[in-house]
């Protein structure tokens, strides 16, 4: 599509468009993290969309289990081919955010590339990687990441697939003893993949020693056939990425080498030593390490999403505002505004967060390179924190722009239900939300425990700002906001510890008394990781070196983000005098206006997402606004318009018609 083609485009857009008072190009750099980054991405969604091996032969809505399962395998590999011809130098990681939309519904090797190759990395001595990590990166070898079993997935320790050493022989035998053991879920496991990263409970010199990663080889490198010992298949239907093979794993008694243990942090030596890591939870780092990347994932599914609603809210007309006169637009309705623009305001809060975190990440890992393990913990709470707030944030959002879609939201042309199922599935995987901010809460209460002792982990310093807990601001300024999202959790984080520390004394277990109070502790981990966000928003749009139409646009955003989430929970701000019911409202008025002012330059925010048509997928959000011709288009599509009368009704609906006759 042409965007410099005005005759081609709706007459809205054209309109929305030309109020635009800032420059895109400059936003768009800041959504990608730089000019260089805006080219790289361009580079490689050049490269994909021109290719027509990435096309579909029919919609895949019409395609059956297998044939899907098949057509997503073939772009997939053409894919990884087309990746790994690239110039070396490019970190594939770097690239993921780049390839959203051209795999339409979850593809087979997604796991390989987001867990199996970063489980080698991090979970594999140098020989290991040696011998493993030249080849996954070739495509030699496709692997997944085999932890969750049929009766646990959240709780790691007690997986019971088992890793038993033998000395004699100097190998590991592999066993499933029951079947809440068979491993369940991994992407790819049931036929692509070849090899995987098992965890499993590893015994040695008759102790056991907790869950630990192998490779396990699972099929011949040459047939494709299932290993004797080992039984695999695919899982069935799911409420969405139906083109993965998620898979299930069973072994009998299998044998693999003793060097097939990842032994980077922890080893088991020739006579069955077991040698353990400087941290003990160093073998669950792969998990980690995706909680980070689903952070930056969530934020390119609403991007896709409030993109889509935003064009389609500017497109579509409906009812009357005035009596009387012309349909307006709805987005001139303020709660469609409410609807979608809060939701733009969401992708840049989890853009800067995810930026915020990652760098967080790099500078844990270089220290653990020097053996300091000091700050895991501030990591396992933050990337939890943040994975859980960024899936459910993206996911309800992309479920809010649905609804703002109307009816031809629900169509699956408008691609809206596809990126739902693709979101909320974070919401469950890489570990279920309420369990990860119930491991915040955990981290939340030890660290106010500990107030006074230095430990270098900047995230919970606040908690020792007992004073800030009397104060509230008269100020509203961006920063005065934060700071009231910081006494929020501060004071959340204090009711939970006083009625932790009421019930145990009142004779309670500490797990039972935890147990007890978990909805409160949830509160307080949301409530933290909401500071962190809205503080990391405010701190970036603040310090950034931008034009002043950007910066504004920016501030607007920001500043509505704040307001819009002190209304959601409004009543903790009440409770602990951050807020009076006098501020609130007044906020609620001035988030009325924000939105009025942001309404003009709501198509061209969403336009400096930058999202190719072919990408976006969808008949509702096109860059020309075409969208009712692409509607009936895509109808036309369907099978059962090839023939007039379709044989179902010779079936069943001649007899029904003519029973009674
Ligand atoms: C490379 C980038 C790619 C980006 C691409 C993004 C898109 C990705 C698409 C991928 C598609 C699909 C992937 C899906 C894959 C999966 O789902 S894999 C399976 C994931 N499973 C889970 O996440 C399981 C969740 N459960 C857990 O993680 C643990 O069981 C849990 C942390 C909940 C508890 O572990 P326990 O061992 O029971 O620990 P506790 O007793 O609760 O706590 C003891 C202490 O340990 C601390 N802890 C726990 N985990 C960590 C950690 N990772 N690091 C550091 N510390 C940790 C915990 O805080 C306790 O500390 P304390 O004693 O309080 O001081
Ligand atoms: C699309 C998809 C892809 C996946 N891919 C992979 C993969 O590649 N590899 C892999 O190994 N796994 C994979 N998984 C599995 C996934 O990691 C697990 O489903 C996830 O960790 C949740 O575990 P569970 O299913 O055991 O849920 P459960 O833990 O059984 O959760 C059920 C309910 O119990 C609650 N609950 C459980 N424990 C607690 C607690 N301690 N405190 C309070 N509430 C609790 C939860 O909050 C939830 O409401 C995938 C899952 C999905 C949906």
């Amino acid at each position: 599509m042409d965007k410099n083609n005005e005759r081609e485009c709706n007459e809205d857009l054209i309109r929305e468009r030309r109020k635009c008072n800032f420059n895109i190009e400059e936003l768009t750099n800041i959504v990608d993290g730089g000019k260089a980054r805006t080219a790289r991405r361009r580079e490689i969604q050049r490269l994909l969309i021109n290719d027509p091996e990435f096309l579909d032969e029919i919609p895949q809505d019409y395609m059956s289990h297998e044939d899907r399962y098949s057509n997503e395998l073939r772009k997939s590999a053409h894919l990884m081919q087309k990746l790994a011809d690239q110039e070396s130098g490019h970190d594939i990681h770097q690239d993921i955010g780049a390839l959203t939309g051209i795999l339409k519904d979850g593809n087979p090797l997604m796991v390989h590339l987001s867990m199996f190759i970063p489980a080698i990395l991090g979970q594999a001595n140098s020989e290991q990687q040696e011998k493993w990590l030249g080849r996954s990166l070739r495509n030699e070898i496709i692997g997944t990441y085999a932890q969750t079993e049929l009766g646990h997935g959240t709780f790691v320790r007690g997986l019971e697939t088992r890793a038993t050493y033998d000395p004699t022989v100097e190998e590991f035998v592999l066993h499933t003893p029951t079947i809440t053991a068979t491993k369940w879920w991994p992407g790819g496991l049931g036929k692509t993949c070849n090899y995987c990263v098992v965890m499993a409970q590893l015994y040695t010199q008759g102790r056991c020693y907790g869950p630990h990663p192998f490779i396990v080889q699972l099929r011949d490198e040459e047939t494709h056939r299932s290993l004797p010992g080992i039984t695999l298949g695919e899982i069935g239907p799911r409420l969405g990425l139906n083109s993965n093979d998620n898979g299930f794993l069973k072994f009998e008694n299998h044998r693999i080498p003793r060097t097939n243990m990842l032994m980077k942090h922890s080893q088991v030596l020739k006579d069955g030593t077991y040698v353990k890591p400087l941290h003990n939870k160093l073998s669950y780092g792969t998990m980690m390490l995706v909680r980070v990347g689903i952070v930056g994932a969530c934020s390119r599914s609403l991007q896709y999403a409030v993109t889509i609603a935003t064009r389609y809210s500017a497109v579509r007309h409906q009812s009357e505002i005035v009596p009387g006169q012309p349909e307006p637009q709805i987005l001139d309705y303020q709660t469609q505004q409410y609807k979608v623009i809060p939701q733009i305001a969401s992708v840049f809060a989890l853009i800067f967060s995810a930026r915020s975190l990652s760098k967080i990440q790099s500078s844990v890992t270089a220290k653990l390179k020097d053996g300091n393990t000091d700050l895991l913990p501030e990591l396992h709470s933050l990337s939890s924190g943040l994975k859980a707030l960024s899936s459910s944030d993206a996911s309800w959002g992309v479920e809010v722009c649905r609804l703002a879609c109307g009816g031809h939201g629900y169509l699956a042309s408008s691609n809206l239900p596809r990126t739902y199922t693709g979101t909320t599935c974070a919401i469950t995987y890489e570990g279920e939300n309420t369990v990860l901010l119930l491991q915040v809460a955990r981290y939340l209460i030890k660290s106010y425990r500990s107030i006074g002792k230095e430990t270098g982990a900047s995230s919970v310093s606040y908690l020792a700002d007992q004073t800030s807990l009397a104060s509230s601001s008269s100020s509203f300024s961006n920063k005065a906001l934060v700071q009231a999202f910081k006494l929020s959790a501060l004071s959340l984080v204090a009711e939970a510890e006083a009625r932790l520390q009421k019930l145990c004394d009142m004779g309670q277990e500490f797990y039972h008394a935890w147990n007890y109070c978990s909805v409160l502790l949830l509160k307080c981990a949301e409530a933290h990781t909401r500071y962190y966000i809205c503080e990391k928003y405010e701190q970036t749009v603040d310090s950034l070196k931008a034009s002043e139409g950007v910066k504004n646009v920016l501030q607007s955003l920001c500043r509505l983000y704040l307001i819009y989430h002190i209304t959601l929970t409004h009543g903790d701000f009440l409770k602990c005098g951050a807020l009076t019911p006098r501020n609130i409202a007044v906020l609620e008025g001035e988030m009325c206006d924000l939105l009025a002012v942001l309404r003009p330059q709501a198509v061209s925010i969403v336009d400096a997402f930058d999202i190719p048509d072919e990408l976006l997928g969808s008949t509702l959000g096109c860059w020309d606004g075409n969208v009712y011709q692409r509607l009936y288009d895509e109808a036309l599509k369907s099978p059962l318009n090839k023939t007039d009368v379709p044989d179902a009704y010779y079936k069943y609906l001649l007899p029904l018609m003519k029973s009674s006759l």
